[in-house]
């Protein structure tokens, strides 16, 4: 597990006089040295130096400070010799040492091979999950890991992750991706995205020999991939896991993001980067300091893609895959990945595309049948005894502990402060995330909570999407959303990877508008709705109310490319699927989307 940049400032000194004497220059790790500037390996690549368009990289003197440093290295990367595509045995051929990433999974891994943790995946809660591909020449799906040539070191981590066989998402992604194609993939929450775009990027680079690294004496590195994410948290994850993936291959990850040091990740980035997972507000910062170009992107991966075009990030992805030296679409892959995927942000997502293949694996932002979802009328003056009622039965029910966190999502920060005070006070022992509590605390909290140390962790949206905690068996809304994607991603963080889970919603008069999409969706997950929420949602509907975005909509699986409605390309309209299923009322107006997002006093801890 990665430790907090705190314990991370605390090793610095001993980590880095250790590694210092055995340091090597990332551009020395795998060849004799010499002195000719180094030039990347473009042999299979999709993009080639030349056949870049002129002009994005801002290459005019005195342009953009984005790319200045990268411009002026272009011409070096340009005008340098060959012999720097012959790098594939990794880490091992350097004489840097490769962490293990996998060395403290070892009582991890002793537990999982008892309780068969990913090997006992249930996949059979996934097999008939309706999949919907779209697109021209849609490569085959796959059964196998082994029938993809993933390469032997990545085969063997994913035998270490002890993934016997891929997930849905996996089996249609990975070879999409592996042919070279663009890809909006829809799939459910903990059904394995994470590996659906790590692996063939990793792959990728493994295969393509493009190990570029910066040239001698720069300070700019050159990242070949970027994994974007929308919190600091889901980055720290997303590396962690891609590490994992690519230990031994060669292929070097490393993560920024913002709140903690930019200069350990500097250091970090001036080892040698080949993947970067970064958070967006980071990046940029790194990019106007100049010490990060995108110019030898191939790969760009979104997690949470839906959350990353919405309102709040829409206008810095945008600068950074428009404004900055990466090259244009066509030129580079781009994979876009999330749960939900609202059309209009389908829309704009497609200005990233080039002829891509849209992938949903299930009704595009349904929850899984896996999570056992629960409603109740709670008024705002009874949540509190409420909740207090549903730990003392967990308790009662031996059901707290290690074995069973417990997830609240509260609206405001204040409101996680209070309650976990509250809750303290009572004997529960509980943390908190949110914007307001500095990264070294909310890294504090999440480590508390993964251990079983504090089962309880009040959070707001900041930790509602993306984040996989072995263990959440309750997730408690105890504020709900206004946003019904937002409530499928809160519930996701239990029943993930094949496991069950339980997500509890106080619902009341404050949450008419969401009474209609919260109905349709437990309808669609076979759950049990009261009939107090089914006379909410016809008030809400009758009432000019229930105006919700929904994902997809439909009767039967209704989760579909957006350019397969007709008028996806027409002007003005409704941006809004209104759902066979009798979805009136769906169309919200385009001012309501996003509207709870970076609300004073609402959701703000987005990086
Ligand atoms: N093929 C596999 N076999 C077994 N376990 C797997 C496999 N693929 C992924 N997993 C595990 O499933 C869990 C969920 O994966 P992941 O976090 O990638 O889900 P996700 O689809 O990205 O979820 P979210 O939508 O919430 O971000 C992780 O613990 C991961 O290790």
């Amino acid at each position: 597990m990665r430790s907090s940049w705190a314990d991370s400032v605390a090793n610095a000194e001993s980590s880095a006089s250790a590694s210092r004497s055995s340091y090597v220059p990332p551009h020395l790790r795998n060849r004799p040295p010499s002195s000719d500037p180094p030039v990347p390996s473009h042999s299979s690549a999709p993009i080639a130096p030349a056949a870049r368009p002129s002009g994005y990289s801002g290459g005019t003197s005195g342009g953009s400070r984005w790319s200045a440093g990268s411009v002026r290295d272009t011409g070096r990367f340009n005008s340098g010799g060959g012999g720097w595509n012959s790098r594939t045995g990794g880490w091992n051929r350097g004489r840097e040492r490769e962490v293990n990433p996998f060395a403290n999974d070892d009582d991890k891994n002793e537990a999982a091979l008892n309780d068969q943790e990913n090997s006992g995946i249930n996949f059979d809660a996934y097999e008939d999950i309706p999949i919907e591909t779209s697109g021209d020449n849609v490569p085959a799906p796959v059964n196998t890991f082994a029938e993809i040539d993933l390469g032997d070191a990545l085969n063997q981590n994913i035998r270490r992750c002890k993934y016997v066989k891929p997930t849905p998402v996996q089996r249609h992604a990975i070879p999409i991706s592996v042919a070279g194609r663009d890809l909006m993939a829809c799939a459910q929450t903990g059904s394995g995205k994470t590996a659906a775009f790590c692996f063939p990027i990793i792959s990728g680079i493994m295969k393509g020999g493009h190990f570029v690294q910066k040239p001698p004496g720069s300070r700019t590195s050159f990242p070949l991939a970027l994994i974007l994410s929308p919190t600091r948290e889901l980055s720290v994850q997303i590396h962690e896991e891609a590490r994992k993936f690519a230990f031994q291959t060669g292929v070097r990850v490393v993560v920024a993001y913002g709140g903690a040091p930019i200069n350990l990740q500097l250091r970090e980035m001036e080892r040698g980067v080949d993947i970067l997972v970064a958070t967006p507000g980071r990046l940029v910062d790194l990019l106007e300091r100049a010490r990060v170009s995108l110019q030898m992107i191939r790969y760009l991966a979104l997690d949470e893609a839906d959350r990353m075009l919405d309102m709040g990030f829409e206008p810095q992805i945008r600068k950074i895959v428009e404004q900055t030296d990466m090259p244009q679409r066509g030129m580079r892959q781009t994979m876009l990945f999330s749960a939900t995927f609202p059309r209009e942000i389908q829309r704009l997502a497609s200005d990233f595309l080039s002829n891509y293949i849209f992938l949903a694996v299930g009704r595009v932002g349904s929850s899984t049948d896996l999570i056992v979802q629960r409603v109740e009328y709670v008024s705002d003056s009874d949540k509190r005894s409420h909740l207090m009622d549903l730990l003392h039965a967990q308790r009662a029910n031996g059901a707290h502990g290690k074995q069973a966190l417990t997830l609240v999502f509260v609206e405001t920060k204040r409101g996680a402060d209070s309650l976990e005070h509250w809750l303290c006070l009572n004997s529960f022992p509980a943390t908190t995330i949110h914007g307001d509590r500095t990264q070294q605390e909310r890294e504090m909290a999440l480590r508390s909570f993964k251990s079983g140390a504090t089962p309880i962790l009040v959070a707001t949206d900041v930790a509602a999407r993306g984040l996989d905690i072995p263990h959440v068996a309750h997730v408690i809304n105890f504020d709900l959303p206004n946003d019904i994607d937002d409530y499928v991603h809160r519930i996701g963080r239990t029943g993930r990877a094949g496991k069950t889970g339980l997500a509890t919603a106080f619902f009341n008069e404050n949450n008419s508008s969401l009474a209609r999409p919260l109905l349709e969706l437990m309808q669609e997950a076979n759950q049990e709705v009261p009939d107090w929420l089914s006379r909410f949602a016809v008030r809400s509907l009758h009432g000019g109310g229930g105006r919700n975005r929904r994902s997809g909509g439909g009767a039967r699986f209704g989760g579909r490319d957006f350019r397969r409605d007709g008028s996806h390309n027409r002007g003005g309209g409704s941006d809004y699927y209104t759902g066979a299923g009798g979805g009136a009322g769906y169309g919200t107006a385009p001012a309501a989307y996003g509207g709870n997002y970076g609300g004073a006093g609402v959701v703000s801890a987005w990086d």
